[in-house]
């Protein structure tokens, strides 16, 4: 037997839920609603001690029933007689006042004989009442026999409804006996045989005052009837089924319904049809309703299903792959800052930091938690751990963007570069104009090299980026450093228009810098200035006496002829443009010119461009932060701030950063550490980032082999200006067949860690008047890395040519001979500083050429004076022994110099 729910058993015991839950609760039988389910052994204990209680109730109903039904028919039936005798009564009265107004016409008519015929015929008018008494007499009848119907009708509903009752009850307590789920089904509701009559016409009254007026009643009637009789026959094509139709048709009721049948009891009949249709549509449309519903809820609740079982999977698959199913679940992008550490992606993830480490294992990459991680790996990882992130650049970070207004925007000095071809005398001009400002009138003209110059002109300031030649320019253009106002194109009188003058030309062009030339060397004999106007008209360069918009002077640089008027051109052209700049706002610029000063550490020389700059302030310089500790002027003057336009060093930075970087003065001097060491980061892992083995030698064989294209450099130099023109001239390579990356750059020896990049990067190292520091050259023989140590550039190149179509075996090589370390130093009068020495490897000899390295840099390159142990002067001195050496016309050898012996040999081209 199956568990039931309280209403149903309520229903089976005829009671409301209700009161059956009142009596679960009396029986201890936990149930909370009427929706309960309630297990077998309950419905079982329920039945039994309901049982008798049902049964006494269903008896004591019958009797009652019965006994009501008796006295009702009693009533019925005293009621009848009632009426019986009071139509008797009635009639008879009729009958009697009928007879007495006869017998009253019959005494009147014997006196009324002598009338005429016409009268008899209207005296014969009064035999029509007795035509009105038979109708009468059938309406009285009529009515009676439907009043009568009415009762029967009424009582056979009532003992019909009774006996129904008493079948329920029946049935209830025959399911409780046998024990059925259900009680048999209920006997159906009896369809009372003559249910009341449709409502009556309006009654006629008894005394029936108005003969007429009943007969009109009973046409009504009879008329009222034809059009319901009417209405149920109506066609089909009525609106069936429509709610609350009261005369709809139901075909299959008509065809119950028989001929002779009462009209009326048909009509209740079709009525109870129509009603339980109406129920039955309701119901229907109900049931449409909550299947609809349910549709959707199976719609929704399939749409869960699936959600959920995804999810399922995607965690099940998490957890395969070791990670937490919880983030998988996350869709939410994390924002990581470019360059970050393993610990600081694990954190921003939210993940085991050492989670992160093993991933980083399998994927190849051994890093600890302060390592950095690639873009590239951190994207990696993360959607390995199925996550997503943004990589975020500290340029982005920090982005800003300068917005003044026009009130604060005060005039500026130019910032010049000179420009032009090989030997027509920049550099000799930028002297004579050096010599023309202040700085001439220095005393014991020490000029301060810092990658810039100012001179003054009255009250105007000009500015002049000291590095002549489009390289630098380009380069820093390249870098998004837009520093220069006007170009001074240098063109000697007695060349002309050479290439790297259209070069030049076209740099200005593309930067949309206006052009004054300089017709130098116009003191030479074969000078012919009016020459060189006329070429540079060919590539778009026309004086403005020839209606063009350039502005001509003819100079010399060497006589410093007309200097003053190139600089008034200078201001004029400047005037032109009307520079302004905002100097009431914090700092920001460009770096010009950064070296490692053995002294004074990093040391930038930036130019401002906007805002004033202080002492004291905290800048960034792309990778390098720091508070300003001094500002230095071009004169070597200490100064407290710095405009727009005016160059200036700064001391107190990190690190050396690159020429073009940007500068800007930070409020917080957390943000721009953050910013520096991200930005350094990221540079540090671009070059770890490039992998592959090369040496300069095997370069031509490597392509013929097909084995490489790319040629890896690393280029360390004594100042930033020597790898930026080396990146430059590498840049206008042919790079078809080779193409050349530069690593990584930077100011400074070459370090072991240097070595390692190389190794890792298969790169060829390139020193420009640097050296190999600490045990890097030993570091770089294990590790088979080929250093290439130059003066100038050119070298570089044409080595780097040379390599790329294999002609690469230098005629003439420094071979190395010993190294010598300096451990103290002695002033000895009229020979000048010796240096008591170490040799730490190889031999030095005395006829060696020597180089001084101090941290890395070569600062002297020479020949010895002198080489002594002891007091003898000796030849050579080995590893291991002391020595005292002194060097020719070099006076400022320091305790921890290192001096190197080499020896230069001509070696025949292997190829
Ligand atoms: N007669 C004469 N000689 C000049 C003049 N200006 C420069 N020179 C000479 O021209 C040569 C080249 O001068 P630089 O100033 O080195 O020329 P540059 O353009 O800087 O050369 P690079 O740096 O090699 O591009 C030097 O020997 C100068 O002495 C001048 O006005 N008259």
């Amino acid at each position: 037997m199956a568990s039931m729910r309280v209403h149903e058993l309520a229903k089976e015991f005829d009671m409301s839920s209700g009161d059956l839950l009142d009596r679960l609760k009396e029986m201890k039988i936990p149930a909370k609603s009427h929706a309960s389910m309630l297990n077998d052994a309950y419905v079982d204990k329920i039945r039994k001690n309901l049982e008798p209680e049902i049964r006494a109730r269903a008896g004591a109903l019958e009797a009652e029933e019965a006994a009501a039904l008796a006295a009702e028919q009693e009533e019925a039936e005293r009621k009848r007689a009632e009426e019986e005798a009071e139509r008797k009564a009635a009639r008879e009265k009729e009958l009697a006042e009928r007879e007495a107004a006869r017998a009253r016409r019959e005494g009147s008519r014997s006196d009324d004989d002598a009338e005429g015929e016409e009268h008899q015929a209207r005296k014969q008018a009064p035999k029509q009442p007795s035509a009105f008494a038979s109708l009468e007499q059938q309406i009285a009848s009529e009515k009676e026999r439907v009043e009568r119907e009415r009762q029967e009708a009424r009582a056979r509903a009532r003992a019909e409804k009774a006996a129904a009752e008493v079948a329920k009850k029946r049935a209830v307590e025959e399911a409780l006996r046998r024990g059925h789920k259900k009680p048999a089904k209920a006997a159906p509701a009896p369809v009372p045989a003559r249910p009341a009559p449709a409502p009556a016409p309006s009654r006629p009254k008894n005394n029936f005052d108005s003969l007429l007026s009943q007969i009109e009643a009973e046409k009504q009637r009879m008329e009222a009837a034809k059009s319901v009789q009417a209405d149920t026959r109506a066609p089909r094509g009525g609106k069936k089924g429509k709610k609350g139709g009261a005369h709809q048709v139901v075909p299959e009721l008509e065809a119950q319904m028989t001929v002779g049948e009462d009209r009326y009891a048909q009509m209740a009949v079709q009525a109870e049809k129509l009603q339980r249709d109406k129920v039955l549509a309701e119901a229907r449309a109900a049931v449409a309703a909550a299947n609809t519903h349910e549709g959707e809820g199976r719609r929704k609740k399939r749409k869960e299903k699936r959600e959920a079982e995804a999810r399922e999977r995607a965690e099940l698959e998490a957890i395969e792959r070791g990670l937490d199913p919880s983030l998988v679940l996350d869709d939410s992008v994390v924002e990581i800052p470019q360059g970050a550490s393993v610990a600081k992606f694990a954190e921003l993830l939210g993940v085991q930091p050492n989670d992160v480490i093993k991933r980083l294992f399998m994927l190849g990459q051994v890093l600890t938690l302060t390592q950095t991680m690639s873009d590239e790996t951190m994207e990696l990882i993360a959607d390995d751990m199925g996550r997503k992130v943004r990589v975020v650049s500290p340029e982005e970070e920090y982005a800003v963007v300068y917005n003044d207004s026009e009130a604060d925007l005060k005039p500026r000095p130019p910032v010049v570069t000179v420009m032009g071809h090989v030997d027509h005398g920049k550099t000799s001009l930028l002297d004579a104009i050096r010599d023309t400002g202040v700085v001439a009138s220095e005393a014991g003209g020490i000029t301060q090299h810092i990658g810039a110059s100012v001179v003054n002109i009255g009250d105007r300031q000009i500015t002049f980026i000291d590095t002549p030649g489009h390289e630098a320019f380009t380069a820093m253009r390249a870098r998004g450093a837009q520093v220069t106002d006007v170009i001074v194109l240098v063109v000697a009188a007695d060349d002309g228009v050479m290439p790297q003058t259209i070069e030049a030309i076209n740099h200005a062009k593309a930067a949309e810098v206006p052009i004054v030339v300089a017709v130098n060397k116009i003191d030479k004999p074969g000078a012919n200035p009016d020459r060189v106007r006329q070429e540079l008209t060919e590539y778009g360069v026309i004086p403005e006496e020839w209606g063009g918009s350039n502005m001509f002077v003819e100079v010399s640089a060497k006589k410093k002829l007309h200097i003053d008027d190139l600089l008034e051109t200078i201001i004029l052209q400047a005037d032109v443009l009307e520079l302004k700049a905002n100097p009431d706002a914090s700092a920001s610029g460009f770096v010009i010119e950064a070296n490692l000063d053995k002294g004074r550490g990093p040391v930038a020389t930036v130019l401002i461009q906007r805002g004033t700059l202080h002492t004291g302030d905290v800048v960034v310089a792309g990778t390098s932060y720091g508070r300003v500790r001094a500002l230095v002027n071009p004169r070597g003057e200490h100064v407290a701030e710095a405009k727009p336009a005016d160059p200036v060093e700064i001391l107190g930075l990190n690190s050396v950063p690159t020429a073009g970087d940007e500068f800007r003065v930070f409020e917080d001097e957390r943000d721009a550490r953050k910013l520096a060491e991200e930005r350094a980061l990221r540079a540090r892992l671009a070059a770890q980032e490039t992998k592959s083995h090369m040496s300069l030698d095997d370069l031509f064989s490597r392509i013929e082999d097909g084995k490489t294209t790319d040629l890896n450099l690393i280029v360390k130099a004594d100042v930033q200006g020597s790898i930026e023109a080396l990146r430059d001239a590498f840049d206008k390579m042919d790079q078809s067949e080779v193409r050349i990356n530069i690593v990584h750059s930077a100011v400074g020896g070459i370090t072991e860690t240097d070595v390692t990049l190389a190794a890792a990067s298969d790169a060829i190292i390139i020193g420009f008047n640097v050296r190999p520091t600490g045990k890097s050259r030993q570091q770089a023989e294990k590790e088979k890395v080929d250093i290439r140590l130059y003066r100038v550039i050119y070298q570089a190149i044409e080595d780097i040519n040379a390599a790329r179509v294999g002609l690469l075996s230098p005629d003439i090589v420094e071979e190395d001979t010993g190294i010598a370390e300096v451990r103290e130093t002695f002033k000895v009068p009229k020979v000048g500083t010796i240096a008591g020495c170490y040799v730490v490897e190889g031999e030095i000899h005395r006829d060696d050429k020597v180089r001084i390295v101090r941290d890395g840099t070569v600062i002297f390159e020479g020949h010895m004076a002198s080489l002594r142990r002891f007091k003898d002067d000796v030849k050579s001195v080995k590893q291991g022994y002391e020595c005292g050496i002194g060097i020719e016309k070099f006076q400022d050898l320091k305790v921890g110099d290192t001096i190197e012996g080499y020896q230069v040999k001509e070696v025949e081209r292997t190829e």
